[in-house]
């Protein structure tokens, strides 16, 4: 049951009344177009239970059927993540191609990953989704393999073939090479950890504008670093993570990382695959919401990352809100209200702001002070110049005295070396 064409209906159930469901449903069609898939028309059906072999009611799954035949649709699919036998039982009901929402970002994950370990836990979030779907399952398995359709690398053609345990056996040959991949990405996680710079991580809902805003600050802060990242008006842009270090005007420095963006149901086995990558969320000392707050359905959006992070671990570290897109909403923008900032990346409106409430939280531990380093410590006063806001340099009979604000833990390393200001006469 090959696909024929590219049109598909896509369909959903309103269980209980769900508030964001219509928001759920244009999602999804997204998503599909994502695939490259084209939408042709949207059944929707109320219910208080889910059907458990067809998802759908009996009588629905009938106008379905008419609905898909009278459009020409050889696909059909499902706002939700489907059972095996549902998806047996609807595609023996329907003659069509069956997928689900699950498949479809499982795909769309496929299709962007660039590095080897955003290839490998793709792969491995895909064979855990097909692994209980392989019993009784092998014809339509088929079908399933090839995911919606969109090409993806290499993983579809061997699965048909493929048993139960060997499928076991090739989950934990990718696990095995992302492990090293995972370590030596730690490695070097530590060891920006020991230098002491601040991280703070930009996290949130798919498409907020999370990669605009690091550029936006990148341009602003570092116009000679070339170091900008791929932001793009489309689902998922970014799935894999980058870290850019941001030195302030004032030598304070930290580091900016760029993260996958998070979508509502993001799969189960995604979210797991993902977690070595999103370690750098649980380990960040502050973390950037940023919000598409032109989206009416943003606090929802705000909702599912926050229950995400939650997920990961991440949900004790401190946040900060980058209500972006403000341009698009009648609201005043640059404001900052407590940890909230409304800004518009794409008029360059609310930077400045953002940074000072990111300052305000992970440069708490500066200090100001006023030391006079001895001649002979000269580094100590390079090192200064390079790491701390230094105000003043006057050069006395003893030393170079200096008024800084530096970080607290510096000031108590190099105490002993500071030399007492002398008394004022
Ligand atoms: N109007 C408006 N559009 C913006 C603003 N900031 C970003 N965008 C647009 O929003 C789209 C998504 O931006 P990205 O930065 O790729 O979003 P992201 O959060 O990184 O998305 P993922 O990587 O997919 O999670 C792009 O088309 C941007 O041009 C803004 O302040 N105003
Ligand atoms: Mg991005």
């Amino acid at each position: 049951m090959e696909p024929t064409n590219n049109k598909a209906v896509i369909v959903g159930v309103n269980l209980q009344d769900r508030p964001d469901f219509a928001y759920s449903m244009e999602e999804l069609r997204n998503l599909a177009e994502a695939c490259n898939i084209e939408v042709v028309a949207e059944l929707t059906q109320n219910l208080p239970k889910l059907n458990s072999s067809h998802y759908l009611g009996s009588g629905k799954v009938d106008e379905l059927l008419g609905l898909a035949e009278g459009l020409d649709a050889s696909t059909v699919i499902f706002n939700d993540e489907l059972s095996p036998s549902q998806i047996r039982n609807l595609e023996g009901a329907l003659q069509k191609r069956v997928i689900d929402r699950t498949i479809l970002i499982l795909d769309i994950f496929a299709e962007r990953a660039q590095t080897r370990e955003a290839q490998l836990q793709v792969e491995v979030a895909r064979l855990q989704y097909m692994l209980p779907r392989l019993v009784g399952l092998r014809e339509s398995l088929g079908r399933q393999g090839g995911g919606s359709g969109m090409k993806n690398k290499g993983t579809g053609e061997t699965k048909l073939e493929l048993d139960r345990r060997r499928i076991e056996d090739r989950i934990s040959a990718l696990q095995a090479e992302l492990e090293k991949l995972v370590a030596r990405r730690q490695v070097q996680r530590k060891q920006r950890q020991k230098t002491g710079v601040p991280v703070v991580c930009l996290v949130g809902y798919t498409n907020a504008g999370k990669s605009s805003l690091m550029n936006a600050i990148l341009d602003r802060y570092m116009p000679d670093s070339n170091k900008q990242v791929l932001a793009k008006d489309m689902l998922f842009a970014t799935l894999e993570t980058s870290v850019r270090s941001i030195e302030l005007p004032d030598n304070k420095s930290f580091l900016l990382t760029d993260t996958v963006g998070f979508v509502s149901q993001l799969p189960h086995h995604l979210v797991k695959a993902f977690r070595s990558t999103l370690e750098e969320v649980a380990e960040a000392d502050l973390l950037i919401q940023v919000v598409d707050y032109a989206n009416l359905e943003y606090e929802r959006m705000i909702e599912v990352t926050n229950s995400t992070l939650k997920e990961l671990g991440a949900d004790h570290i401190p946040m900060v809100y980058a209500y972006n897109k403000t341009d698009l909403t009648g609201e005043r923008y640059p404001q900052v209200n407590g940890n909230q900032v409304y800004l518009s990346v794409k008029e360059r409106a609310g930077l400045e702001e953002l940074i000072d409430v990111v300052k305000a939280h992970v440069f708490q531990d500066y200090v100001k002070c006023e030391v006079i380093i001895p001649f002979a410590e000269g580094r100590l006063v390079a090192y200064f110049n390079a790491n701390a806001h230094v105000q003043a340099t006057e050069y006395e009979a003893n030393g170079t005295r200096i008024t800084m604000e530096c970080k607290k833990s510096d000031y108590e390393k190099y105490q002993h070396l500071f030399l007492e200001p002398e008394p004022a006469e």
